[in-house]
């Protein structure tokens, strides 16, 4: 799955209208009708909820309204893993689930779904959706066929009638739905989704942010359309306006087109309808969001579904704007996907179908008949000092559970006597050194140990030393194969430019923010700002691989490419769980899968053993980085 800028997205929507010729005008009543459509899902999901046969919310409804937001970042239902309920929907998902843990997290609603999840059935949040409204049409084809008549039994009945099943909504007269309008194209989808809306029998406001009058192009021919069907509208600051007296609230201000912070009415709006309580639909992004960064202006609609419209935005997987969306739908919109690739969009959700399709990973990870431990490869860790050998021994265990054949661990001698027999499948190889810390006559010893390895790993637990960039500087100019530098090997970088330094075999970073600030040589702050962004131009600058650690990772490449992994939780953050990522890519790296594949795997799998692991504890708060590798 695709993930754009807004900059992006104009020359997309353009090339769509301009080059193949479809009206805009269609875009946007496609825009209208997906927005519509998730409304109605929202109103079925929270009368199922609620108990209510077929909606009827409008009263009851107030606190479901919120508890659909609120339950979610309770971690309920939104999952046991306590996510913020903020998960991502899209056609890619359906291959998320099949023989994959990944379903796991999936049933608790928590993981992705969306338009085309659908047809993909029971057992996901979209599956709900598409139970409901299956058997909405089942009733009127039933109904219709006789079904249920002595001597009709369904096969008998040769006719049937569909209805429009996503846009119909049993119960709808209990619900009344403000749409809050913007004057540019963002508000136009959201007075498209009116029509839809009162055709399923809800009942709509329109409230508009500026003088309707003010409204051009298609949004205003959206604005007569409304008028002309008799759509009720207020116009704020003018129209008394409660924004409390409704069940929910379609945020139609501002989309890909706005700058900066909200201003004046837009400001005022947003901030009341968060203060109203009532479940937010967001058409394309939450209002008050930075499209690409996923900063949160001061305001910012706090959503409970986002349908973003035709490509996944940056700013709806960066946080703090992803737990500011709420649950995201991705929906078509008419807009081609391969305007995308042929447009070199650079990101791309992790999903099984990246892995599979974009970076060629085997996911069953299949091994030959004839295979030995020689043919998984076999890594060399140097890692781990008198106070942090539990780095070491987290990095090496979890590079044998990645699968790799062997794993030789180089230490500082003194350790060895600790160490010796506690993960009895590893080598170790005692290096010089009499106070349990490396030196930087080790260089030669290590470099002499990766000969014959397939890959090197350095970092974990390492410490500082005298001559250390020295020390690292040759083992980044004479070791062979690639390598993966993490924790204090990463601080090392830090303190010069290495960029001077000369490598034939390509490297992995995996910084965690920290780390990456130090290497950037700006705040903490400033990283989270743009991880994206931050991420594509630090590993095209520097020609690494980097791994920007931290909710959402983001894997780029020094081609420039980059991939959002959504695997994990926040009991994730924990210390060791960093060193047990660094084993598993070197693992994987052991076995020969390619840097960038190696990367993005490992980031995947580390991830969804998070997830699987959490869900043997009561709490995810209680995961510590060894059970990660239990899960691998
Ligand atoms: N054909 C298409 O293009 C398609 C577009 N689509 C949809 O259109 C959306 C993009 O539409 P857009 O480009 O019209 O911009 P939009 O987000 O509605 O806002 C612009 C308006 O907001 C105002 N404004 C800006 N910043 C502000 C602030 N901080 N505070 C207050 N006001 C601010 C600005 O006013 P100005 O400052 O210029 O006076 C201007 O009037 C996109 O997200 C998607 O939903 C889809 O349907 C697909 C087809
Ligand atoms: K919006």
């Amino acid at each position: 799955m695709d993930v754009v800028t807004a900059e992006e997205m104009r020359a997309f929507d353009r090339d769509t209208i301009e080059r193949l010729g479809i009206p805009a005008i269609a875009l946007m009543e496609n825009a209208g009708r997906a927005i519509a459509e998730e409304v109605i899902a929202l109103c079925r999901r929270r009368a199922s909820e609620a108990g209510v046969p077929g909606g009827g919310m409008w009263g009851a409804g107030a606190g479901a309204a919120g508890g659909v937001v609120r339950n979610s970042e309770a971690g309920v239902p939104g999952s046991e893993l306590g996510r913020d309920g903020a998960g991502v929907v899209g056609g890619e998902a359906r291959h998320v689930g099949a023989g994959t843990a990944r379903g796991g997290v999936w049933r608790n609603g928590a993981g992705i779904s969306g338009a085309e999840v659908k047809w993909e059935g029971a057992g996901t949040t979209g599956g709900g959706m598409m139970r409901d409204g299956a058997e909405a049409a089942g009733d009127v084809a039933g109904a219709l066929s006789g079904r249920g008549a002595p001597g009709f039994g369904a096969d008998a009945a040769g006719f049937s009638v569909g209805g429009d099943a996503a846009l119909t909504l049993a119960g709808a007269g209990g619900e009344h739905w403000l749409v809050l309008a913007g004057k540019g194209n963002n508000g136009g989808d959201g007075l498209a989704a009116a029509r839809h809306l009162r055709e399923a029998g809800i009942a709509v406001t329109l409230v508009y942010a500026a003088a309707p009058e003010s409204l051009a192009g298609e949004a205003a021919l959206q604005r007569d359309a409304a008028a002309a069907m008799g759509i009720p509208a207020v116009v704020y600051g003018k129209d008394a306006l409660d924004l409390a007296a409704c069940s929910g609230i379609v945020d139609a201000l501002l989309g890909t087109g706005s700058a900066g912070a909200p201003r004046g009415a837009y400001a005022e709006l947003i901030a009341a309808a968060n203060a109203s309580g009532r479940a937010i639909v967001s058409a394309d992004i939450p209002s008050g969001l930075d499209a690409d960064t996923g900063e949160t202006h001061e305001p910012c609609i706090h959503a409970s579904v986002t349908v973003c419209l035709a490509f996944l935005k940056r700013g709806l997987l960066q946080y703090p704007g992803a737990g500011a969306a709420g649950r995201v739908v991705v929906r078509s919109i008419g807009i081609p996907a391969a305007l995308a690739r042929e447009g070199g969009v650079q990101v791309s959700l992790l999903t099984p179908e990246v892995l599979t399709a974009r970076l060629k990973v085997d996911l069953a990870r299949r091994r030959s008949p004839e295979g030995h431990k020689g043919t998984y490869g076999h890594v060399l860790l140097a890692a781990g000092s008198l106070r942090m050998s539990g780095a070491g021994l987290l990095s090496a265990r979890a590079a044998l559970r990645a699968g790799c054949g062997l794993v030789t661990w180089a230490l500082p001698e003194k350790l060895l006597p600790y160490v010796i027999g506690s993960v009895p499948e590893l080598m170790l190889a005692p290096v010089t050194g009499g106070d349990g810390e490396w030196n930087a006559g080790t260089a030669a010893e290590v470099l002499r140990l990766s000969t014959s390895r397939d890959c090197t790993a350095i970092g974990p637990g390492l410490g500082r030393f005298e001559g250390d960039t020295e020390w690292l500087r040759r083992l980044w100019e004479e070791t062979e194969g690639p390598m993966v530098i993490d924790a204090d090997a990463l601080n090392i970088l830090a303190d010069t430019d290495y960029r001077s330094w000369s490598r034939r075999h390509p490297v992995i970073l995996t910084p965690h923010p920290g780390e990456m600030a130090r290497l950037a040589g700006i705040s903490t702050a400033e990283v989270q700002r743009d991880r994206i962004g931050l991420a594509l131009s630090y590993a095209v600058q520097h020609g690494v691989i980097l791994v920007l650690k931290g909710a959402h990772t983001v894997i780029a490449t020094p081609e420039g490419l980059a991939y959002i992994n959504i695997t994990g939780h926040p009991g994730m953050g924990t210390g060791g769980a960093g060193d047990v990522l660094t084993g598993i890519i070197s693992g994987l790296l052991a076995q020969g899968l390619e840097v960038d594949q190696a990367a993005a795997f490992g980031v995947y799998l580390h991830g969804l053993a998070g997830e699987r692991a959490a869900r043997k504890r009561d709490h995810p708060a209680a995961l510590i980085a060894g059970d990660i590798i239990e899960a691998l």
